[in-house]
């Protein structure tokens, strides 16, 4: 028998994607501090987000249950972009993307009872420049808000990207390929696994 699957997320993204790969599970936001901690890399960072989200969730159920957690950072050079809570955030951020490469790392994290494991997946996104008027006209669609680094690949924002080396479902929120070896790992059947 397949386990039960929680998403422990508030993301449609995330939600989409998952269906995508044929799963049956429920959402359940994970309400966590975001905050990075001292010492911490970026990879180290998302990876224990991941994990938090998912253990926030498991411990309300019993060991049937496999919880998936997930976090996205940007991330350009020594800063880790996480969403933007103004316009001029969205504008500092977006400008130090612009015409530049930067970092999309995504963690995947599973709980079932006491076992956990994570996965982290880099993706190079390189963008084009950008102008001030063009990122103020962005914040207006309302895409950047609840978004790391300020942007939407899967969005309007597409037209900044000119090439991505990596995992272009990590950079949106949930990599599919990873999603379903982890899950599979953990004994969760999809509509392409069950009998
Ligand atoms: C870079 C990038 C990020 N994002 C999204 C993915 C994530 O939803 C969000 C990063 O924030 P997260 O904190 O990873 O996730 P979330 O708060 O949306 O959802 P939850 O923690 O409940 O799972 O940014 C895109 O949708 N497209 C992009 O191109």
């Amino acid at each position: 028998m397949s386990n039960t699957l929680i998403l422990a997320s508030q993301s449609p993204r995330r939600k989409e994607l998952l269906e995508q790969l044929g799963y049956d599970f429920i959402c359940l936001p994970a309400d966590i501090n975001e905050s990075v901690l001292p010492q911490e890399t970026p990879e180290q960072y998302v990876a224990r987000l991941a994990i938090e989200k998912a253990r926030v969730i498991a411990k309300q159920y019993d060991e049937n249950v496999v919880v998936l957690g997930s976090d996205t950072s940007v991330i350009f050079g020594q800063h880790i972009l996480g969403k933007p809570a103004s316009l001029d955030e969205c504008i500092a951020i977006l400008t130090m993307l612009s015409g530049k490469s930067h970092q999309v790392v995504t963690a995947i994290a599973a709980v079932k009872g006491e076992r956990s494991d994570v996965i982290v997946v880099k993706t190079e996104v390189d963008f084009k420049v950008l102008t001030e008027q063009e990122i103020k006209r962005y914040w207006q669609t309302g895409e950047p808000q609840d978004k790391a680094g300020a942007y939407g690949i899967q969005g309007i924002a597409g037209q900044f990207v000119k090439q991505i080396r990596g995992s272009y479902s990590a950079v949106v929120g949930l990599p599919l390929y990873e999603t379903s070896q982890l899950l599979s790992a953990f004994g969760v059947k999809s509509s392409m696994t069950k009998d």
